[in-house]
């Protein structure tokens, strides 16, 4: 069918063909409400599928030399490249980012992971070290079958984080995409079929969290699970995995805290505190809490409403939108839930605190909240919306106290012109990333995860060829064979 002029199959993709269900479900635009697909709806019949292809095309891909893995990763870069301005299209009419974003930034990045991971392959330093002459000799052997899954706030981006990785790694892989976003996997299977992935390599199964996802899980041919969502999934992910004791790694949520010290650069420190509504606050990453030094709350609370309050909401396609819809009405509707209990604690709204009637309600207006009693709900809970809180500190220790006071540990942003601050500060606060005097500033070299609830395990760089692969370590003494060596 077409989307935005752009032919999709809405159709799994298993063992290199489509695949069709009886069932299918509807697949809903953010921009307008409208059913703009209806996709096959997999059950475990379909898991086991593609499981079993995966494990099929694993066979010989396991064993394709590592230069040979590399050529095929850039070509499906190459691919996404190429059909940029489809994949942009698409996504946007299926989640909602701003088209220019997915033009300039997304896709670039959704092709970078495949670039980068394929380089990374070429350049895999392998540790070789000597033990009373023995050698030890360290290699990353493939594992097999990797089952993906991806939420729908960035899925062409998120889901190629990981699909790079593993088939760098000589795994064979099974995505299931989130179902309020599935589209532009299934033109990512095209584009990996263009570039020459073998058959059965790279499988996606279309379908809801609780029957295709929770078949995937608890398959025991498969011996990778990576996942990106929500907390409260990860729990029933773990808990399937552990029936095989299936490895596992996990990107979760966040309530990262924004750090402004009294040595800071205010413009600086506010330009990016507006920009964690991007996305219309769908970003596991953002700083949400904004804790600012007391000396300078006032200037910074003038600054940043003047700031937010020139954003502009409207349809992610127009280049003059800033902010575009949540993912759904009911997303909107969580999201408020969450606004209408902080007021009901007596926080003070000093920014929006709706859905934003006149755009049709899919819009949730840029919120910020002031004066939170101590404890409320919305200080510790990811809201997945454009609603930050704001928080004076009187002194490092406090900041560091609020920083750190939520169950989560995902990221964080400091702002300070002081390097020993930074460094001092940056020691004690629990996160997987923080950006010192920036902000999602991201180098595929470094590990990526979360601390606490926020995740188990890191992806990335050489933390993404340790999970996806068998890592080996080969002993050997010394030789006998007049050859010399070990
Ligand atoms: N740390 C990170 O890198 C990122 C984390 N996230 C987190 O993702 C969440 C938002 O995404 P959602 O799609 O709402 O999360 P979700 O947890 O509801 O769903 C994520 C995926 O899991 C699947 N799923 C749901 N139940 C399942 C089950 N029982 N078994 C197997 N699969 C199941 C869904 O179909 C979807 O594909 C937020 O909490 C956000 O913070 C989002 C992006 C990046
Ligand atoms: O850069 C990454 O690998 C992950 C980024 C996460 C998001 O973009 C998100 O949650 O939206």
């Amino acid at each position: 069918m077409k989307v935005e002029d752009v032919e999709v199959s809405t159709e799994h993709w298993i063992g290199g063909e489509r695949v069709a269900s009886a069932q299918v479900f509807d697949d809903v635009s953010p921009i307008d409400g409208a059913t703009i697909a209806e996709v096959a709806r997999g059950s475990r019949r379909e898991i086991d599928l593609a499981v079993a292809a995966a494990k099929s095309g694993f066979q010989a891909w396991g064993r394709t030399p590592p230069q040979e893995r590399a050529r095929v990763l850039h070509a499906i870069a190459a691919g996404i490249e190429r059909r940029l301005p489809e994949l942009a299209a698409v996504e946007t009419r299926d989640a909602g980012p701003l088209l220019r974003a997915m033009q300039r930034s997304v896709v670039p990045r959704a092709a970078h992971n495949f670039h980068h991971f394929a380089d990374h392959l070429s350049a895999l330093e392998v540790p070789d070290f000597e033990t009373r002459g023995h050698r030890n000799h360290v290699r990353w052997e493939p594992s097999g079958v990797v089952a993906l899954i991806t939420p729908w706030n960035a899925p062409l981006m998120l889901a190629t984080w990981k699909i790079a990785p593993a088939l760098a790694s000589g795994a064979a892989v099974v995505l299931k995409p989130a179902e309020w976003s599935p589209l532009t996997a299934s033109l990512l299977a095209d584009i990996t079929h263009e570039a020459g992935l073998p058959p059965g390599v790279f499988n996606v199964v279309q379908g809801l969290g609780e029957e295709a996802g929770a078949a995937l899980v608890r398959h025991p041919d498969v011996d990778r699970i990576s996942f990106t969502g929500s907390t409260q999934t990860a729990r029933s992910i773990a808990a399937a995995a552990a029936r095989n004791l299936t490895p596992l790694s996990f990107e979760l949520g966040g309530k990262s805290p924004f750090l402004v010290f009294d040595d800071a650069d205010l413009e600086l420190a506010v330009t990016h505190a507006v920009g964690q509504y991007d996305h219309a606050g769908q970003v596991c990453l953002a700083a949400t809490r904004l804790l600012v030094h007391r000396r300078l709350y006032d200037a910074f609370l003038a600054r940043f409403l003047e700031r937010a309050r020139a954003l502009r909401q409207g349809d992610p396609r127009d280049p003059a939108t800033d902010i575009g819809p949540q993912i759904a009405r009911e997303h909107v509707a969580r999201i408020d839930r969450f606004v209408q209990t902080a007021i009901g604690r007596g926080a003070r709204v000093a920014l929006g605190g709706g859905p934003n009637e006149e755009l049709g309600g899919l819009h949730y207006r840029p919120t910020l909240f002031v004066d939170v009693p101590d404890g409320a709900e919305i200080l510790q809970e990811e809201v997945f919306g454009p609603v930050l809180t704001l928080q004076p500190f009187d002194d490092d220790e406090e900041a560091i106290a609020l920083a750190n006071g939520t169950r989560y540990g995902l990221a964080a942003a400091i702002f300070t012109q002081d390097r020993a601050r930074a460094e001092r500060v940056s020691q004690r606060i629990v996160a997987g990333t923080i950006w010192v005097n920036c902000f999602f500033v991201r180098d595929l070299r470094a590990p990526f995860g979360g601390a606490r609830q926020s995740g188990v395990g890191r992806e990335g760089g050489n933390w993404s060829f340790d999970f996806y692969a068998d890592v080996k370590n080969v002993c050997t003494a010394p030789w006998n064979d007049g050859a010399g060596g070990s």
